[in-house]
């Protein structure tokens, strides 16, 4: 570390102390993220038993464990540590009647031509606003920029880092104390213990005893950030020569899948691919039916089949589809899981097994698909998902909400996977490449 040397050996005295055991730290990473709002009930409807993996009935929220057990939890109809806000929007405010069961297989649903264009209206609104005939279209505010609303993400986070630098800067000389206090005030941001500490021992380097600006302390914070994000910020690419390239995207209960795959969906298309969508979140109703719609906005087939079927059965179907149908790319869907449900995990990784059987070398991308605003508990889902499924690489959503966007930096510090986009609105267009310098400087609360 940079800094280490300077400090004459003198630096951070009662840093594991106050941490461990000193209590004058306040807890950085409590695993009780606070849950927004409660979960609605109807969110976690009954799990059918899908032959030939049956699967529990749903029972109270589980304890939040770090680790894999036994199928022993309850699973989670209520507010819950790793099922974070309910969504801002519903995803699909009613459920559409749905046909009988095709108990023959699967259905590649032929594509419709889209919907009228809808600006950035989300979906969960598309089909609410059709709920309501003759009701005269609402004027849309305008759209603030992408960054713009990636910088209004993180103002909680980047405010309370600048209130703290100013805090902890005013008026006092760099020295053992401050970058004590600055540490803390990091940690309490989620960058975690490691990036914490990198940002102080840079901050220290050459700088004891002499004033600080926090203007300087806020530059030096976004350029540690940035070093640390830059490696990972790598494009999603898609591999020609697999075809199709298969992607299974995957992550906890409502963090975003569905819809960065309609996203993620647009782009691809866009760029001219030809897609196939593998509806396999079977255990949502609505999933199914949202998945739906994305294809229809994207004119890519959709393969589905009745809540409840077989997710890995229908995994081998979307693949077996698209070759049928000469697709560059198939998108599959899982349903959300909590990382700490064994059985359900198993069942993940029942998908990938399933899905080399399909294709040997697929799934050739693995994007686990994180939450912003759960903080903490996202380092616990990348270590278990990377683990059961094989992750390639992450993408953040609801990075324009109230994000706790600094644990993207303890993320990458800790795992150094790819992050390939985020997720800064409900919108088809508001998936981003992820930049590392825009980043770091929106965290840091610095203007660009
Ligand atoms: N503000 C904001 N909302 C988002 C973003 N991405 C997804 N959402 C919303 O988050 C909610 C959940 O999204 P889904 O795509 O249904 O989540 P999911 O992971 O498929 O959910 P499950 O299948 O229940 O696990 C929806 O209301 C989305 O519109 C984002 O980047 N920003």
């Amino acid at each position: 570390m940079a800094g280490d040397d300077d400090q004459g050996g003198k630096r951070k005295p009662g840093f594991f102390k106050r941490l461990f055991g000193g209590g004058a730290v306040p807890e950085p990473a409590a695993p009780a993220e606070p849950t927004p709002d409660p979960a609605p009930a109807a969110e976690a409807p009954p799990r059918p038993a899908p032959a030939p993996d049956p699967l529990p009935a749903p029972k109270p929220a589980p304890d939040p464990v770090p680790a894999l057990k036994p199928a022993s939890d309850p699973i989670p109809a209520a507010p819950d540590a790793t099922r974070p806000a309910p969504d801002p929007a519903p995803r699909l405010a009613p459920e559409p009647p749905r046909p009988e069961p095709d108990a023959a297989g699967p259905v590649a649903e032929a594509p419709q031509p889209p919907p009228a264009p809808a600006g950035q209206t989300p979906l969960a609104r598309l089909v609410e606003a059709e709920a309501l005939p003759g009701a005269a279209p609402a004027a849309e505010p305008p759209r603030r920029s992408w960054l713009a609303r990636l910088t209004g993400g993180l103002s909680r986070s980047s405010s309370s880092i600048k209130d703290g630098i100013v805090g902890v800067f005013a008026k006092r000389k760099l020295d053992d104390a401050t970058l004590d206090d600055l540490e803390d005030v990091l940690i309490r941001a989620d960058l975690g213990i490691a990036m914490a500490t990198r940002i102080t021992g840079a901050i220290g380097s050459g700088r004891y005893e002499k004033g600080i600006d926090p203007e300087e302390v806020q530059a030096i914070l976004a350029r540690e950030v940035e070093a640390v994000l830059a490696p990972v910020a790598v494009p999603f690419a898609v591999d020609a020569a697999k075809k199709p390239f298969v992607v299974l995207v995957v992550g906890v209960n409502g963090s975003g899948k569905t819809t960065t795959i309609g996203k993620l969906a647009a782009k691809l298309s866009a760029e001219g691919l030809k897609l196939t969508l593998g509806a396999g979140d079977t255990f949502r109703a609505a999933a199914i039916e949202q998945l739906r719609v994305w294809g229809e906005r994207t004119n890519s087939p959709v393969v589905s089949r009745p809540q409840g079927a077989d997710a890995a059965g229908l995994a081998f179907d979307a693949i077996a589809e698209a070759r049928d149908n000469g697709s560059d790319v198939v998108l599959i869907d899982t349903a959300g899981r909590l990382q700490n449900r064994a059985e359900l995990m198993d069942e993940l990784a029942k998908v990938v097994r399933v899905v080399k059987k399909a294709e040997p070398d697929a799934p050739h991308a693995v994007l686990l698909v994180l939450d912003a605003t759960v903080g903490q508990n996202a380092l616990s889902q990348v270590e278990i998902f990377a683990r059961v499924a094989g992750v390639t690489g992450l993408v953040m959503t609801k990075l324009d909400g109230t994000a706790r966007g600094g644990i993207l930096a303890a993320v990458a510090e800790k795992f150094a996977l790819p992050v390939h986009f985020i997720g800064v609105g409900e919108g088809i267009d508001d998936l981003e490449p992820f930049a590392a310098a825009d980043f770091a400087r929106a965290i840091a609360g610095l203007e660009r």
